[in-house]
């Protein structure tokens, strides 16, 4: 039986993800880049890996389904989950930021229309800017909506600015910047300490280590 499980997002970040696991000692040996399994059991069996969707994550962490998870910080703002995140794994880093038009003057408009895929965050940041706001939650896609017509800005992810840069929008105020982190269930905390103060241990020293030899 698997000391812990640990709950790590699918996408983008999962293949980096791994590897971090893989250089601090803990591999899966069925793990294939082309497998559709889900969870997966590291070769000594003290770990169950199981793979999420991203927003998901916190989900699973904060109701203890899974004792840890591997996500990122945009995730765990909107979510709002009750977690410890104890760990900043230093990668799929970028920044949450308004984006608009060209020129564009927020202080123009009584009441912004915003797009976004993030509303919880969205709503907090210019809650704190004492702004009124009206969300559009999408799924994806967003830059198109300043575009189109459906919002005045949007509130999105940015890495390169490539996608702003090709659909003719440009950051407008930076919200906050965003890279993947390790959570932890409270209970989890507590009641397993010691395997999951040595895995932290573990895995910040091997990060540490790769830091140096980078
Ligand atoms: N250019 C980027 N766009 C989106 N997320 C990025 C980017 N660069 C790094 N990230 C990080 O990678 C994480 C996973 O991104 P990914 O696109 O796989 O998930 P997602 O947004 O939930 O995907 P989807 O909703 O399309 O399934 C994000 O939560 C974010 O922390
Ligand atoms: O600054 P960039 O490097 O261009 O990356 C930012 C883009 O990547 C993400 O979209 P994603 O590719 O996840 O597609 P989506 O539209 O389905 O959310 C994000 O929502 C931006 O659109």
């Amino acid at each position: 039986m698997a000391e812990f499980t640990i709950a790590v997002a699918k996408g983008r970040i999962a293949d980096h993800s791994i590897r971090l696991l893989n250089t601090m000692g803990v591999t899966f040996e069925q793990l294939t880049p082309s497998s559709r399994k889900l969870v997966f059991y590291s070769s000594d069996k003290t770990i169950r890996l199981i793979f999420v969707k991203a927003i998901d994550v916190p989900t699973y962490v904060e109701k203890g389904a899974a004792d840890m998870g591997i996500v990122g910080k945009d995730n765990i703002l909107e979510s709002q989950a009750d977690v410890y995140e104890v760990l900043d794994l230093k990668i799929g880093t970028c920044k949450f930021a308004v984006a608009g038009k060209p020129g564009q003057q927020l202080d123009a408009f009584q009441s912004l229309t915003i797009a976004t895929k993030y509303p919880t965050v969205a709503r907090n940041y210019f809650s704190r800017k004492g702004k009124p706001i009206e969300i559009v939650k999408l799924n994806g896609s967003v830059e198109l909506a300043p575009i189109i017509g459906l919002a005045d800005v949007i509130v999105d992810i940015v890495e390169t600015g490539n996608t702003l840069k090709e659909n003719g929008l440009v950051v407008l105020e930076q919200v906050e910047s965003i890279s993947t982190r390790l959570i932890v269930n409270k209970a989890s905390f507590a009641l397993k300490s010691v395997a999951i103060q040595s895995f932290i241990n573990t895995f910040k020293q091997s990060l540490e280590e790769s830091t140096w030899n980078a």
